[in-house]
């Protein structure tokens, strides 16, 4: 893992009602570089995992672990199940409408998850 990967993984989300910039671009894809599983849309508002999950239980597990850390950091992702265990889990900072480094935090900490417990 690299160091700003670490770094996120302890880091805690800031609460966020807006009056911050967005990331801007470089800042983003540096960002992107810890958590290489993840990619970022084309306007670089949002980044996003999409996982296969082992079977339909197990998603609903990681989604249930994944509303636990987000109800912790107070920081949420939108979540989608489609065909009953492909998982989508999309990051943005809805206050600014768009990335802010809580973004990151929580994808971090959503790979350490997923490499702790079954999927
Ligand atoms: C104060 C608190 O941080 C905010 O209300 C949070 C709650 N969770 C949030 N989650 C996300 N993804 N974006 C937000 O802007 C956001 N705002």
């Amino acid at each position: 893992m690299t160091k700003n990967a670490q770094r996120l993984r302890n880091s805690k989300c800031v609460p966020c009602e807006g009056g911050i910039a967005v990331l801007e671009h470089n800042k983003a894809l540096s960002l992107l570089a810890s958590i290489p599983d993840w990619s970022i849309n084309e306007t670089s508002s949002a980044i996003v995992l999409h996982k296969k999950c082992s079977n339909f239980v197990a998603a609903i597990k990681s989604i249930n672990r994944i509303a636990e850390l987000a109800e912790a950091e107070q920081h949420h992702p939108d979540l989608h199940l489609t065909g009953y265990r492909q998982l989508a889990i999309e990051l943005t900072t809805h206050a600014i409408g768009g990335l802010s480094e809580n973004d990151f935090i929580i994808a971090a900490k959503i790979d350490q998850l997923f490499r702790e417990s079954d999927t």
